[in-house]
């Protein structure tokens, strides 16, 4: 069977770099290009690249899906900076492209993953909740993709529930104390020397509390769910937005 023709954007970056080595070390995959910036896009049709694996920055991640898509090629994206009409503009592309694929992971972690995943089960269930994202110094957005997802998440759960505003009568204070609202829910991010990525749901009811957490000690916590991304995104033409939905958790 041939292999999977695989390009890494980002190809120096942190992840980019870990994704490099794991696309080389897969059995059905061949890395055919690995670029960085000021690196030509025309790179991938010259070399046949069936999906590209998108790990840039905000900045540069709409330029580089406008091409990918318009050249009918697949792609997995962990950039993170997705709003409602970020979306709304790749959606328009994908539709004069309709055979192709293009999968946005907020986090490629199946733990990360779960966390979403529980966070949505229990929200219902609690009056409070809050998000802690935690991360190393240099990541460039704040907060994370991944918190923002989560509180989405829980905020759609929570109104699908019939659940109102969570308790909180905090009148004066320091701006910030209170972290950033996403759709009412309290998001908080610490960055520190030392950690990678983290992140804990803290959920509080009637004389109980319940914190799901979850970290990501290395680089390599985020392969699996690339190279599946990778595997998978070739059939499932149009925007997945999730890496649950090629791991059926619904
Ligand atoms: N979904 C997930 O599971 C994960 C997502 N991420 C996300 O991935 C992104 C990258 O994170 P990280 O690796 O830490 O960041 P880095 O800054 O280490 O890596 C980004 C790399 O992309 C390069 N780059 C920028 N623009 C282009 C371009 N147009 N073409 C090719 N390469 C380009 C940068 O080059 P230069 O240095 O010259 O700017 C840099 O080498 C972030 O948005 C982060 O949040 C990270 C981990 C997991
Ligand atoms: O920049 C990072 O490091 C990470 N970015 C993603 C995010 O913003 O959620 C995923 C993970 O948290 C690591």
């Amino acid at each position: 069977m041939s292999k999977l023709r695989v390009a890494v954007l980002g190809a120096q970056g942190r992840i980019g770099s870990e994704a490099v080595r794991a696309v080389e070390a897969a059995e059905d995959m061949e890395l055919v290009a690995a670029l960085g910036r000021g690196d030509k896009l025309e790179t991938l049709t010259e070399a046949g690249a069936q999906v590209v694996v998108e790990l840039t920055t905000p900045g540069s991640v709409m330029d580089n899906l406008d091409f990918c898509v318009r050249h009918g090629i697949h792609a997995v994206v962990g950039t993170t900076g997705w709003t409602e009409e970020r979306l709304a503009q790749l959606r328009t592309w994908l539709a004069a492209s309709p055979e192709t694929g293009v999968l946005i992971a907020p986090n490629f972690s199946i733990g990360a993953v779960l966390t979403m995943k529980f966070a949505q089960i229990a929200a219902p269930y609690f009056e409070s909740v809050e998000v802690v994202e935690l991360h190393h110094p240099h990541k460039v957005d704040a907060p994370s993709g991944t918190a923002t997802r989560t509180a989405q998440l829980i905020a759609a759960a929570r109104a699908e529930a019939g659940l109102g505003a969570q308790p909180d009568s905090t009148a004066t204070g320091l701006e910030g104390a209170r972290g950033a609202d996403v759709d009412g829910v309290r998001v908080h991010s610490v960055r520190l020397a030392g950690l990678l990525a983290h992140q804990e749901v803290l959920l509080g009811g009637e004389g109980e509390t319940l914190t799901v957490r979850h970290d990501s000690l290395h680089h390599s916590s985020f392969m699996p769910g690339i190279l599946l991304g990778a595997r998978r995104v070739t059939t499932a033409p149009g925007l997945t937005f999730g890496l649950e939905h090629f791991l059926d958790l619904g």
